[in-house]
């Protein structure tokens, strides 16, 4: 493109590929006061498309010490369904006895409207539940590893190879049925019990599970203690191993950083993020950490930067005040409470 920046300059912009990334070059040249002036930016492009990933109803809801009564979850998944949002995580096929609150996994999924424009995966950590899953009708599972072994033997009672060994199992019968498996690593930027976690073993247990054939993989900052900086460190060694084409971001927001660091993922090429309605979360084997990012905070984000996600935000806002009523608790998100105060 070609354009007068004004009467006495001219922009000349580029955009080009490097590394798999989308780049802008931008130059300007102009003239004041009889001097010649040259200017060089580049700036990395955004994706037009971010594919928003709804864990609300499951990690929003997983750790809720009042039990969320089952009606309430179809009824919230159903509103979530009206709003355009492609994937909803709808519930997880884990032990009663580690997580009550999931007990109704089966009565969830089947009596919820599927949207013929979503999908509803659901967790599965091992054949045990996988089966369950596949039986309630499930038609997507998401496997979930950690990088952190502590966090790996307090969430899922196993050693990292051990879990391995499981999802192997699942990944392999998911695909025999034409079942997509999505993967999870926690501890993506810091550990609840081993405090940072180095990117390499990241990278690494997201090869795992690429390989395995996870064709995306969600990165975890289960305690929201991430930064742009650690995340622009762990993604640069991830990205070393797996295409950011296969990579989401799941953002907890302890620190007040999700939005920062969602915004470097999305610098560096990522184009799927996770997020919660209401900014509704928290996991039961990680104590302190609060929720995810509000799904209605990264829309605002996004759409004011231009970006397109398919996904209606004012219906978005109407679900987290749906939930929020029910659980008797004020929205964690930001744009509802000022969208609430507006009106
Ligand atoms: C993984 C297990 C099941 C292993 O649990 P276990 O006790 O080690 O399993 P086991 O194989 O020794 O079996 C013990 C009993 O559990 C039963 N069992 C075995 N598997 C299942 C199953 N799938 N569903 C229902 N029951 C199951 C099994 O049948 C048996 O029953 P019993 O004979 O004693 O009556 C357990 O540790 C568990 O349920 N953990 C909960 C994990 C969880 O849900 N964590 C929260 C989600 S992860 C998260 O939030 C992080 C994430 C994803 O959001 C990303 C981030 O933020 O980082």
């Amino acid at each position: 493109t070609r354009e007068n920046a004004d009467r006495h300059s001219v922009c000349i912009g580029w955009e080009c590929a490097l590394f798999d990334n989308r780049y802008n070059i931008c130059l300007l040249f102009s003239i004041s006061n009889m001097t010649f002036h040259f200017q060089c930016t580049l700036t990395r492009e955004y994706p037009e498309y971010v594919k928003i990933i709804e864990v609300g109803p499951r990690d929003g809801l997983q750790n809720e010490k009042e039990m969320v009564p089952t009606r309430v979850k179809i009824q919230l998944i159903n509103m979530l369904s009206e709003t355009g949002l492609p994937v909803i995580e709808a519930t997880s096929f884990v032990s009663s006895k580690w997580v009550p609150q999931m007990a109704d996994h089966t009565e969830v999924l089947q009596a919820i409207h599927r949207s013929s424009h979503a999908r509803y995966p659901v967790l599965t950590p091992n054949m045990h539940g996988f089966q369950d899953a596949v039986a309630a009708g499930a038609t997507e599972v998401a496997v979930f590893g950690s990088a952190s072994e502590t966090f790996s033997q307090k969430n899922i009672n196993c050693s990292i190879d051990d879990s391995m060994l499981r999802f192997e199992e699942v990944i392999c019968t998911a695909k025999q049925q034409q079942i997509p498996v999505r993967g999870y690593v926690s501890c993506a930027l810091g550990c609840p019990y081993e405090g940072p976690i180095e990117p390499t073993k990241v990278a690494e247990v997201v090869k795992r599970l690429y390989e395995l054939g996870c064709y995306e993989v969600s990165l975890g900052d289960t305690i929201g203690v991430g930064t742009p900086g650690s995340m622009a460190k762990m993604l640069h060694y991830v990205m070393k191993e797996v295409p950011s084409s296969a990579l989401a971001v799941h953002c907890h927001d302890t620190y007040g950083q999700a939005l920062a660091n969602i915004l470097t993922a999305l610098q560096m090429g990522i184009c799927a993020v996770d997020s919660s309605v209401a900014g509704l979360g928290g996991c039961p084997y990680a104590q302190g950490a609060s929720g995810n990012v509000s799904t209605e905070d990264v829309l605002y984000m996004l759409h004011g930067m231009g970006i397109k996600t398919g996904v209606d935000l004012s219906k978005v806002i109407e679900a987290g005040d749906f939930i929020c009523k029910a659980l008797k608790r004020k929205t964690n998100s930001k744009v509802a409470q000022a969208r609430s105060k507006s009106s």
